[in-house]
């Protein structure tokens, strides 16, 4: 059976101590690698390659020379396209129809466009006056964070971990990967297109594992990493925060979320329609910024109800290589006990089940996997955990609203603030909305567009810090201010 191992100061190791897990595959659940679990041991040798490399080639290198590397990079994922999507699809069940079009290209993306904004990025300088006439002038420089650790989950891995590794590198830093224990295998496949496009050994390091009492913990207590990106779920940012105080280690938490949906009377139907399908069942609704809230203002609320039932209905659901399947199973048979346990909720609590509300019958072969129904509900009350917690499934629950005031206060009343999207053609509404509500990225009349410029992030429980553009280099520099008395 095929053996994922760490990756460390450029070559593939396995574990001294032996352990290893199963990868398994979500569409039929059988295992079909096994993934070396790191130890203290790796997470060390790994960080220990990450700081020399950092004060070695990596930050002797020129800035040309790093970005163009990060180009020959990006250009290495596009040229195993392939493989990657096989990769992905094989950890997720995800459709390669969709992979192809978000996963794999945003992959190489990410180390494009972090590559050429931080050749183009300004540097600040204040000219002052001094007590005896001849004055200073003061010039910040941005200097790498360091060794920087890395945290991702499973629901877009190489898009979420390239997403903090492409502007990570850009910034001249180093890093330790550590993917999720679900989805390890492109994090895995991207250390061959590191050492061909030639990245030094030690800037990208891997290792593998699980979150506490493994190789996440392992990485986060370790005293040499000077900073931690984490995407994942908000209890697993509070914990990462704890670690990352001890030493008074810099963090990026982008976080869980339960996000509002708000549809107006006003809105394009067909758009919203559209729009609330892709927000609710796209990646069979493993998606942070996905919509599991859905507000309608009650004179369109039962064609809407309608529409989307009908709609939901369509999906194709079938494995990554049917190209007519536009719907796979969840990432793994666990997370679909932890769904089916609101959907079981769903009904104890008296909701109106539109549509789905338990497993598809699936062909022989794929009995084992992790399938679950898209599922829509009406009539809970919003005090129920279905409508207040992150269930992170194909699901959303749909609730009248009488007045714009309402429709923002039903969008705000949790503590988490992640994103939002609202339907209305009408422009003023539109912009007073938006204003609103609380979350730290809202899209009107689309979902899920993203200009990799933007700020990216959460308000409240959602994530701290933001991402993307700028505020990526924010996070993975070190600003130093020269004083200079002339
Ligand atoms: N805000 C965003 O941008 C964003 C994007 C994608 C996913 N998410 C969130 O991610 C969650 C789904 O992903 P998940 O289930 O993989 O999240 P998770 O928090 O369970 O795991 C994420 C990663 O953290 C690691 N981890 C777990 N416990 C740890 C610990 N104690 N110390 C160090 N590392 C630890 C895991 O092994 C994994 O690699 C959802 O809550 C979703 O909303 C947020
Ligand atoms: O599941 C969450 C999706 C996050 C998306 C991004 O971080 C991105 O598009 O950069």
């Amino acid at each position: 059976m095929k053996e994922i191992k760490h990756y460390i100061n450029g070559e593939y190791v396995g574990s001294a101590s032996g352990k290893q897990f199963d990868n398994v595959n979500p569409v039929n659940g059988q295992t079909f690698a096994r993934v070396h679990e790191a130890g203290r041991e790796e997470v060390d040798a790994a960080v220990k390659a990450a700081r020399a490399a950092l004060n070695g080639p990596w930050g002797k290198m020129t800035l040309d020379e790093r970005t163009r590397i990060l180009h020959k990079v990006a250009d290495g994922i596009n040229d195993r396209f392939d493989e990657f999507l096989e990769a992905e699809c094989l950890d997720t069940g995800k459709p390669k129809k969709m992979a192809s079009h978000i996963d794999i290209p945003r992959g190489a993306a990410n180390f494009k466009v972090f590559a050429d904004m931080i050749k183009n990025v300004p540097a600040e300088s204040f000219e002052m006056a001094t007590p005896d006439g001849s004055g200073a002038l003061n010039y910040a420089v941005r200097r790498p964070k360091g060794v920087i650790g890395v945290i991702s989950p499973w629901n877009l891995p190489l898009l979420l971990m390239t997403w903090k590794v492409g502007p990570a590198l850009a910034c001249g830093n180093t890093v330790v990967v550590k993917p999720s224990e679900e989805t390890p295998t492109t994090t895995a496949l991207l250390g061959e297109v590191m050492k061909d496009a030639g990245v030094p050994d030690g800037v990208y390091n891997v290792v593998h594992g699980f979150g506490g009492d493994s190789a996440g913990q392992f990485l986060t207590e370790h005293q040499d990493v000077d900073g931690f990106t984490f995407t994942g779920e908000t209890t697993t940012g509070e914990t990462i925060m704890k670690s990352a105080a001890r030493g008074i280690r810099d963090i990026s938490l982008e976080l869980g979320g339960k996000n509002a949906g708000l549809v107006f009377a006003d809105c394009d139907m067909d758009k919203a329609i559209e729009g609330t399908m892709r927000s609710a069942f796209v990646n069979c609704g493993q998606v942070c910024l996905g919509t599991e809230r859905v507000y309608v203002e009650r004179s369109i609320f039962d064609e809407f109800v309608s529409r989307l039932k009908a709609e939901a209905e369509k999906l194709r659901i079938g494995p990554p290589d049917d190209d007519a399947a536009n719907f796979g199973p969840l990432v793994s048979l666990k997370h679909r006990e932890k769904v089916l346990s609101y959907y079981q909720k769903a009904v104890e609590d008296g909701a109106t089940v539109v549509t789905g509300g338990g497993v598809p019958d699936m062909p022989e072969q794929y009995a084992g996997g992790a399938w679950v129904q898209p599922t829509i509900w009406t009539g809970l009350s919003e005090d129920s955990p279905v409508v207040t917690d992150e269930i992170f499934g194909p699901c959303c629950h749909i609730q009248p609203f009488d007045s714009e005031e309402e429709a923002i206060e039903l969008a705000n009343r949790l503590p988490y603030g992640l994103a939002s999207a609202i339907w209305t053609e009408n422009v003023s509404r539109a912009h007073r909305v938006a204003g609103q509500v609380e979350a730290g990225i809202i899209w009107v009349n689309s979902w899920f567009l993203r200009d990799l410029r933007t700020p990216f992030g959460g308000s409240k429980q959602s994530g701290i810090g933001r991402e993307g553009g700028v505020h990526s280099l924010e996070f993975y520099t070190e600003m130093k201010n020269v004083c200079i008395k002339l």
